[in-house]
């Protein structure tokens, strides 16, 4: 079994971002907003925050109160669509009850939205034009490529069919030419459509979903799923897969840092487009 680790190919993403810094006439700058004191949040928001200052960009994070109210957070954001020193905006989810988080992200300026969620990034990537890319799926793609996993005419396989990973990577997955099937929650025999996957990516976010069984020998296994276990970080994938797959990425040290990375990258894109 290749284990797919994260680390060499974020720094090439890292390193592609750093030179196009370069060329800029002056610092993007990240602004990142989130609401409350969710452990996961604070610790997923400090992590960007650090890797966006270690690489030379300005980093802003916005504290704002759980309870404030969606009128409060709009106004925070209108404010940052109009601020010529904002050029990317990510608003950590997830977001309180009480706020809708698709009327947020739709406040957001599409220029400005390295996040990827804006409708018009979605409609853009859905039609192959040039668009800020989720972080998560575009950061699949990089480590796919990084690790010459070929992916046109293979059959993938997305366990998952959030806005946020498994419905924008299988827009990616097809701009590569792979056969692209999403399976979720509802599937029918589900064991039976894992099986057929050369390239199998467990996105649901619960811990061993993804069992020997269900995995083809030899398959490449992308495990997406972050998923705090008894104070550890796991993924979707039971350890047992090891012994079947192919190549499987880790967790910790796979997926999540090409996360970040895609997000460094997708600021510096964002700037230039609005130099
Ligand atoms: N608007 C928004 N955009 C996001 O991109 C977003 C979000 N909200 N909400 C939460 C999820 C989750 N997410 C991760 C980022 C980095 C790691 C990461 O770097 N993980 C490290 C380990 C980090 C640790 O030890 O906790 C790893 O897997 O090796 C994981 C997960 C981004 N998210």
């Amino acid at each position: 079994m290749i284990e797919l680790r994260g680390a060499p190919a974020a720094e090439s993403l890292l390193q592609q971002a750093r030179e196009r810094l370069q060329n800029l006439p002056f610092v993007p700058h990240l602004h990142v907003v989130r609401l409350g004191e969710d452990p996961a949040s604070v610790s997923y928001v400090r992590l960007k925050d650090r890797k966006a200052r270690e690489i030379g960009l300005k980093s802003t994070v916005h504290v704002l109160p759980e309870e404030s109210s969606q009128a409060d957070l709009l106004v925070l954001i209108e404010h940052l669509n109009q601020d010529q020193d904002a050029h990317g905006i990510l608003v950590q989810l997830p977001l309180p009850r009480h706020i809708d988080a698709q009327t947020v992200i739709e406040t957001i300026n599409p220029l400005k939205d390295v996040d990827g969620f804006h409708p018009e990034n979605v409609g853009k990537l859905w039609l192959g034009q040039e668009a800020l890319l989720p972080c998560t799926p575009a950061g699949i793609l990089a480590l796919c490529d990084h690790h010459q996993i070929q992916l046109s005419g293979k059959q993938v396989v997305i366990v998952g069919r959030s806005n946020i990973v498994g419905k924008p990577l299988a827009a990616l997955m097809l701009s590569r030419d792979a056969t692209v099937t999403i399976a979720h929650s509802r599937t029918l025999n589900l064991s039976e459509v894992t099986r057929r996957a050369d390239v199998l990516v467990a996105a649901v976010g619960r811990p061993g979903t993804i069992t020997p069984e269900m995995v083809k020998p030899g398959a490449v296994v992308l495990d997406v799923g972050v998923n705090r276990l008894e104070g550890k970080l796991v993924g979707d994938v039971a350890p047992e897969v090891q012994e079947v797959a192919g190549a499987l990425t880790p967790v910790p040290g796979g997926i999540g840092p090409m996360t970040v990375a895609n997000l460094m990258l997708n600021t510096v894109l964002a700037a230039e487009r609005q130099r």
